[in-house]
């Protein structure tokens, strides 16, 4: 039984016998994400100091301008990850194809494949304001012994073992659920430990916040036109307060302690919408769903979704079930 101020390690050993296939390796796996972590928190927390700050130079695959700190968070993750012999490929928001990792015997034995957004919010990492990592873990799906594929990352979301994030804000948080609830961790930066500050974590049913970027209204789907306007009416319990902060990851956790709903709609200028199906929608959905909150397309449970592509798009409405339910009955009758 999860105490309050466990630490993070006593958790993970204690919570590995819960874990269907537990042979030590995910938990392994997911210390080796507190230490990724913590080496990343570090860098981020001093930013200002050290030239970290602004745009690296190159464009990823999304033909977005990398930030440096994009790309350190990127090396640090894969780097930890990379030498525990726990992983046998790793995908990021930051690298345009899956990365191979091999065993040291050389004979593929790893188990599990990693999916990372190693800096989300980048557009607020100069303006110090609360940036996060999302990580998504699949057992491989190709036999051991044999070189991953595309396969083992394009698993529909259902099957991911283990899902989370970290918040780099006013205090540093690991949250992360493998299919047993979710449960918050804060780092304590004085001795570097993270502890149970959150267990059990849970989105209220309903709420009376709404995350959109409104400056792209006007090219909204009407259905999302129309849940705004619901929002925003005077009648019941609304309006509502709209909060954004532009980190999904920010977004999502002040949503899922105080209850509302983040919606990242597609748009005529994107038909997918922003945000990307396998290191940020999915993820959070299992966190969400996990946390007896709901996430989709719109129409369809986000994690239903058959992936296609390594880095494809997604419309995402995710938050407060009653929330979301509300907001996808607007899509369903007011649809373009
Ligand atoms: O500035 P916009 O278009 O509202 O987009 C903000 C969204 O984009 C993101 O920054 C995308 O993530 P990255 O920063 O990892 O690319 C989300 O965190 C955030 O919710
Ligand atoms: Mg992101
Ligand atoms: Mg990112």
């Amino acid at each position: 039984m999860s105490r309050k101020n466990q630490t993070l390690g006593e958790f993970i050993i204690e919570n590995q016998a819960a874990f269907k296939y537990s042979s030590g390796e995910l938990s392994k796996l997911i210390n080796a994400i507190r230490l990724a972590a913590k080496v990343v928190n570090h860098e981020v927390n001093k930013a200002g100091l050290v030239d970290i700050l602004g745009a690296a130079g190159d464009t990823n695959i999304q033909g977005e301008s990398q930030q440096k700190l994009d790309v350190l968070a990127n090396e640090k993750f894969i780097h930890t990850l990379a030498n525990r012999e726990i992983v046998c490929g790793i995908a990021s928001e930051e690298e345009d194809d899956f990365i191979q990792i091999n065993s040291a015997d050389n004979n593929h034995q790893n188990k599990y494949v990693v999916l990372i957004d190693p800096l989300d919010g980048s557009s607020n990492i100069d303006v110090n304001v609360s940036v996060g990592t999302i990580f998504s873990i699949y057992r491989r799906v190709t036999p051991i012994g044999t070189p991953v594929t595309l396969e083992d990352f394009l698993q529909p979301g259902r099957k991911q073992v283990a899902a989370g994030y970290i918040i780099y804000g006013t205090s540093t948080m690991l949250v992360y659920t493998t299919g047993h609830g979710v449960n918050g961790f804060t780092l304590n930066p004085a001795i570097g430990t993270f502890y149970l500050s959150h267990p059990d974590m849970q989105f209220p049913e309903t709420g009376k916040i709404y995350s959109v970027n409104e400056g792209n209204y006007i090219h909204f789907p009407e259905g999302v036109k129309q849940y705004i306007k619901y929002c925003q009416r005077e009648e019941e319990d609304r309006p509502y307060t709209s909060r954004y902060i532009g980190s999904l990851v920010s977004d999502f956790h002040r949503n899922m302690i105080k209850g509302g709903i983040y919606i990242y709609p597609k748009s005529s200028a994107n038909q997918n919408g922003k945000l990307r199906l396998l290191y940020e929608c999915n993820p959070m959905a299992f966190l969400a769903e996990q946390a007896g909150g709901k996430a989709s397309n719109g129409f369809t449970p986000i994690l239903d979704v058959q992936p296609e592509e390594l880095h494809q798009r997604v419309p995402f409405f995710c938050g407060s079930r009653k929330m979301v339910e509300k907001a996808e009955e607007f899509m369903r009758n007011h649809s373009d």
